[in-house]
Parts: C-alpha cells; sequence; structure tokens
C-alpha cells in the first residue's frame, strides 16, 4: 500500500478503567484523540469485574467520536491495544458474554492457585509459559467461569462458548463474529500459551479445564485481523495490529534490540527489557513473555510489575490530604532533598515483582519529630526509583544483556524531580519520548508495519524522538546507603506480613 501524507492509523487502547481511541499520523503524531471510563464492579472483597457491554459501548463510542473528526477513507488501519489478562466467556452464536469480565487485578482464584503451588505444579506451569501460578493470569479465571456459571461448562464442551482476552472479544464484535483470534502478546499472558512453541498447551489446557474449541487462533502482533463490519463505521477498516497494552508500549519505546526497557508509570507500573529471540528463563520472579511476534519471529521479554507507582500519589492525595495534586509533590520534594531517611514502602495490596508477596501491607519508617507531609510525600516518589531499582536489580540477576537505559512514559512521567531521582538510585539513563501515548502509538506502528505503510521497525526507530534525559548525578556511595535503607524497610514489612518472599 502507497503510504501518503493525510493517512491516518486508528489505535484503539482499551485499558482497565477507560477505553480510548487515537488518530495517528504516519509520523506518530496525535491527530484526535477521545476517551471514556467506565464501570469498576466489586461484587466482593478481592473481586474485579468490567460489564463487557461497557468495554464495547465506550469502545465504539470513541472510535466513532474521533472517526467523526475525519474523512473516514484516510483511515488505513486499525491497531487494538488493551488492558491484558483479563477474561471474557461468550456465546458462538448471539456474541452475548455469559458473565461480566473477570479483571487482571480479581483475586477470586487465589486458594486454586495456591493448591497448585503446593502440588507442585507451578514448576511445570512456569516452564511452558514464563509466568507464575497466580490469579493475574487468565487460565485460573476461565477456569472459574466454566466451573460457576450455569451451563457454561456443557456449552462450552459443545463448542458453543468462545473464550478471549478483551482484544478478542473487541475483534469479535467489530468483524461481526467472523473473526476469532488473538495475538502472540496477548496469548502469552492467559497461563494457557507455550511461549516455546507458540501454541495452545494442552497439558495446560487440561489444567485449568479448558475445550480447545474455545481458544482464539494465534496470530503474529502485526497481522490480518480482518476488517470492521460496515455498520460500525460506515466502513469496512482493516484490522492490521494487535497487542497487550505493555507489550505495545515496549514496541512503540522502538526498543527493538535486547537491553533495551520500556517502563511505564501510571496507577502501576510495568517495566519490560526486551531479552531477543530466545525466552530468558527468570530466577528472580520476574515474568518471560512474548514482546511481540513478527512474521512468525518472537522477541521475547522480561517484565516486572509494580502494583503501587502513580497510585501512591493517589492515597497521598485523596486517602491522607498531603496534597491537593500530584503535581504539587515536586516542591515538597525540592524542599527536602535526595538524602532523607523516611522510607515509604507502598504495598498496600502486597507487594509486585520481584516479591510477589500478596499478605505485605504497607509501611512508613524512619519518621524524627520532624517529619511533616513533604517528607511524607517524597517518600512516596522516591518508592517509585527504589521499586524501579528492585526490578533492574532482578534483570541484572537474571542475567539480562547489558541495560540501554530506560526510556518511560505514563502519567507520572512528567515529574522531573521523580525521574531524576530514579536516574539516581538506579544508575541508569532514563529517556522520557517526545509523544508519550506510546501504548497506543506502538499498536498503530504494528498496524502500519502490517499495511506497508512503513517498510521496516527501522521506519519506526526514526520516528521514536527524545523529548528529555535524565543522566544519574548521585554519587555511588550515598545512592547505595539510600538503597539499603529501603531494602531494611521493605525487609521490614516481609517480616510483619508473616511471609518469607524468598528473595
Ligand atoms: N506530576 C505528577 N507527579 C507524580 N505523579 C503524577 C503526576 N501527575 C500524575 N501523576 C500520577 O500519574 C497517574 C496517572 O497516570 P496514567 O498513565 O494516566 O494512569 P493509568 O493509565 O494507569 O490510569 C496517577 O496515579 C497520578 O497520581
Ligand atoms: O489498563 P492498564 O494500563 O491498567 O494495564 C493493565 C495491564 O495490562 C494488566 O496486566
Amino acid at each position: 500500500m502507497e503510504a501518503t501524507m493525510s493517512d491516518l492509523i486508528m489505535a484503539i487502547d482499551q485499558g482497565t478503567t477507560s477505553s480510548r481511541a487515537i488518530l495517528f499520523n504516519l509520523n506518530g503524531d496525535v491527530q484526535f484523540s477521545a476517551q471514556e471510563e467506565f464501570r469498576q464492579i466489586f461484587p466482593k472483597n478481592g473481586w474485579v469485574e468490567h460489564d463487557p457491554e461497557d468495554i464495547w459501548n465506550t469502545t465504539l463510542s470513541v472510535c466513532k467520536e474521533v472517526l467523526s473528526q475525519v474523512d473516514v477513507s484516510r483511515v488505513r488501519g486499525i491497531g487494538i491495544t488493551n488492558q491484558r489478562e483479563t477474561t471474557i466467556v461468550w456465546d458462538k452464536e448471539t456474541g452475548e458474554p455469559v458473565c461480566n469480565a473477570i479483571v487482571w487485578q480479581d483475586r477470586r482464584t487465589s486458594d486454586f492457585c495456591q493448591r497448585q503451588k503446593k502440588d507442585g505444579i507451578e514448576a511445570i506451569v512456569t516452564r511452558k509459559t514464563g509466568l507464575l501460578m497466580d490469579p493475574y493470569f487468565s487460565g485460573s479465571k476461565l477456569r472459574w467461569i466454566l466451573k460457576h456459571v450455569s451451563g457454561a461448562r456443557e456449552k462450552a464442551e459443545k463448542g458453543q462458548l468462545l473464550f478471549g482476552t478483551v482484544d478478542s472479544f473487541l475483534l469479535w464484535r467489530l468483524t461481526n463474529g467472523t473473526v476469532h483470534a488473538t495475538d502472540a502478546t496477548n496469548a502469552s499472558r492467559t497461563l494457557m500459551f507455550n511461549i516455546s512453541t507458540q501454541q495452545w498447551d494442552p497439558e495446560l489446557l487440561q489444567l485449568f479445564g479448558v475445550p480447545e474449541s474455545m481458544l482464539p487462533e494465534v496470530r503474529d502482533s502485526a497481522d490480518n485481523f480482518g476488517t470492521t463490519d460496515a455498520q460500525w463505521f460506515d466502513a469496512e477498516i482493516p484490522i492490521a495490529g494487535i497487542a497487550g497494552d505493555q507489550h505495545a508500549a515496549l514496541f512503540g519505546q522502538a526498543c527493538f534490540e535486547p537491553g533495551m526497557v520500556k517502563s511505564t508509570y501510571g496507577t502501576g507500573c510495568f517495566m519490560m527489557v526486551n531479552t531477543g529471540d530466545s525466552p530468558l528463563k527468570s530466577t528472580n520472579k520476574l515474568l518471560t513473555t512474548v514482546g511481540y511476534r513478527l512474521n512468525g519471529k518472537t522477541t521475547y521479554a522480561l517484565e516486572g510489575s509494580i502494583f503501587m507507582a502513580g497510585a501512591t500519589m493517589q492515597w497521598l492525595r485523596d486517602g491522607i490530604g498531603l496534597l491537593k495534586h500530584a503535581s504539587e509533590s515536586s516542591s515538597m520534594a525540592e524542599e527536602i532533598g535526595q538524602q532523607q531517611s523516611v522510607y515509604l514502602v507502598p504495598a498496600f495490596t502486597g507487594l509486585g515483582a520481584p516479591y510477589w508477596n500478596p499478605d505485605a501491607r504497607g509501611a512508613i519508617v524512619g519518621m524524627t519529630r520532624d517529619t511533616g507531609p513533604s517528607a511524607i510525600v517524597t517518600a512516596g516518589l522516591q518508592s517509585v526509583g527504589y521499586q524501579t531499582r528492585d526490578l533492574i536489580e532482578a534483570m541484572k540477576r537474571d542475567g539480562v544483556p547489558a541495560l540501554k537505559g530506560i526510556r518511560v512514559d505514563g502519567g507520572m512521567v512528567v515529574n522531573d524531580w521523580a525521574m531524576q531521582f530514579m536516574s539516581d538510585i538506579v544508575n541508569h539513563q532514563v529517556d522520557r519520548p517526545a509523544v508519550t501515548e506510546t501504548t497506543a502509538m506502538g499498536v498503530a506502528f504494528l498496524a502500519g508495519l502490517q499495511l506497508g505503510l512503513y517498510e521496516s521497525i527501522a521506519d519506526i526507530q526514526h520516528i521514536w524522538q527524545l523529548e528529555k534525559t535524565f543522566e544519574p548525578s548521585m554519587s555511588t556511595m550515598t545512592a547505595e546507603k539510600l538503597y539499603i535503607g529501603w531494602q531494611r524497610a521493605v525487609r521490614g514489612v516481609e517480616v510483619v506480613s508473616g511471609h518469607d518472599s524468598n528473595r
């Protein structure tokens, strides 16, 4: 397809709290965007659900809104990126979901996962999928639906039900029930996909009691996923790229070489490092995952997730009222400086990588009589740097090829103080790109590649532009002293929780 100056690509970014559509030109500039939040449903302690119709309606609505701004014939293709792991089951004939989507944050299958750990099954699961036996991933959520939704198992056995992560569900609806597919990155988060063979794994399907007929076909991240049914946008637009949101961000940050890292700081933090063409097994509780798959060739990545990044600032603002806007945190931190003794361990919902301690709870330690709001807010910003260092240390211990700086994105990276502290404590360069909509941009690039609007990933490498670099300037001795204080604070939290994460 010949590329022209007026060409546009629409990225659908279906996230945990909102659905967004963004129109990009081929230079990666945002032309129009629209966003709609939707309902979070908490039926019981630890349960988190979305109504799939809310996901669909908000997605459709934001797409229509941006498309109304342009001549639709300029939109050459669509890419879909999405909250990962969230599990939907729907009827093949009617397209009706059998129950609400079980969201990645939902912990209802903890007991099942714990039992598998005890029975020693986790080692097999980790070897095949690169993941952990944890309720976070789709497998145990799908098992739960088949077990608890009335009639679901019988229908599934008869081939009447389909499973999908959010990308698959949207694809099915957009193509009016003609395409049931996903991409390798989304498949790699289900606990049912063997990342070495790139196939659904019969042994894992048996473990979760899942009939193979329910599963979507797994395609490349840049692939032909069909076209939108004309009833939605008055046009049959090719859907040419799909990737889970963190994987799309890796692509949008042009992390195409082993050792290149992207780290996204929104509510939580998701860090991913490109590890090249063979899966690197973590011995430090990082996840091995598919970075992206192009022309049948898989590029692997290691991932570490932190549950609380920007959310710590939200707690400081809304939970205990120490500031009115997250942006006030920079001046409060300027006042306190980097070398303070207060540590905030934001283990409000447990600790993620590399600890994976669900029982840990938050703490503020090291306070003195003169500790005030600014010191605690500063400790909140610093906790993000310290947790990033935890992930980087784990990646190094896992033998990741030489790290080549950290490319950051997400709502929190506007905070220069936090970015400088991160660079200092991690002792690595931190690069902030000009366009921080990297998730949506990544999937737009994938679609553009498939459509021939870009010749190769080299084109994309040239589009990525740096806005600001943060260089480490703290002495190594000071950084080490501060980091040791953090490790002690985390240790304290772990001891209190009575759960040894075996770090
Ligand atoms: N100046 C700032 N300093 C620190 N944190 C900030 C700042 N501005 C926004 N944030 C944090 O960034 C987060 C929003 O980022 P965003 O990428 O939109 O999150 P998500 O996509 O997870 O909803 C919020 O948690 C907010 O507290
Ligand atoms: O929708 P986000 O940005 O919160 O991302 C969610 C992740 O994909 C969950 O693994």
